[in-house]
């Protein structure tokens, strides 16, 4: 019930921990199974400040994350490293809306009311 309708997932795992990885690759067999058609995934190594403890090679999430056509990308939420950059990048996957507002003929247009004299304060 997260997922549905959504345009993005990121799943984040931590680097130091090889269990985390494996439970990744469980949520993507969910999402791709029960989440929308063109969900655009993020994949997200967290905690490369403690690269000293790493258990998952940063070249085995990045081929895994190829492999499902993920972005990918190690981040760091204690020390800021690569948080902008995850949106950045899922942003520049997102279908783009046209200037009628709408990519699939769902959306509408916003605007003034056609009698702005009907207002009553009270
Ligand atoms: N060093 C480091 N610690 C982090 C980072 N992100 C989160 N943590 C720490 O990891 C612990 C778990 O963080 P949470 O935000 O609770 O993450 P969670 O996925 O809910 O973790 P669980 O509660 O263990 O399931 C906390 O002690 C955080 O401070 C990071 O990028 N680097």
């Amino acid at each position: 019930m997260y997922y549905r309708g959504s345009a993005a997932a990121i799943i984040v795992y931590d680097i130091t921990k090889e269990e985390s990885f494996q439970t990744l690759k469980n949520w993507v067999k969910e999402l791709r199974q029960h989440g929308p058609p063109n969900i655009v995934v993020a994949i997200a190594g967290n905690k490369c400040d403690l690269s000293d403890a790493r258990e998952v090679p940063e070249k085995d999430a990045k081929d895994y994350a190829d492999s499902i056509h993920a972005i990918f990308v190690e981040t760091s939420a204690k020390n800021a490293i690569n948080i902008n950059e995850v949106f950045i990048e899922i942003s520049k996957r997102i279908p783009v809306v046209d200037a009628a507002g709408s990519t699939s003929g769902k959306g509408f247009k916003l605007g003034r009311q056609a009698s702005e004299s009907r207002r009553t304060c009270c």
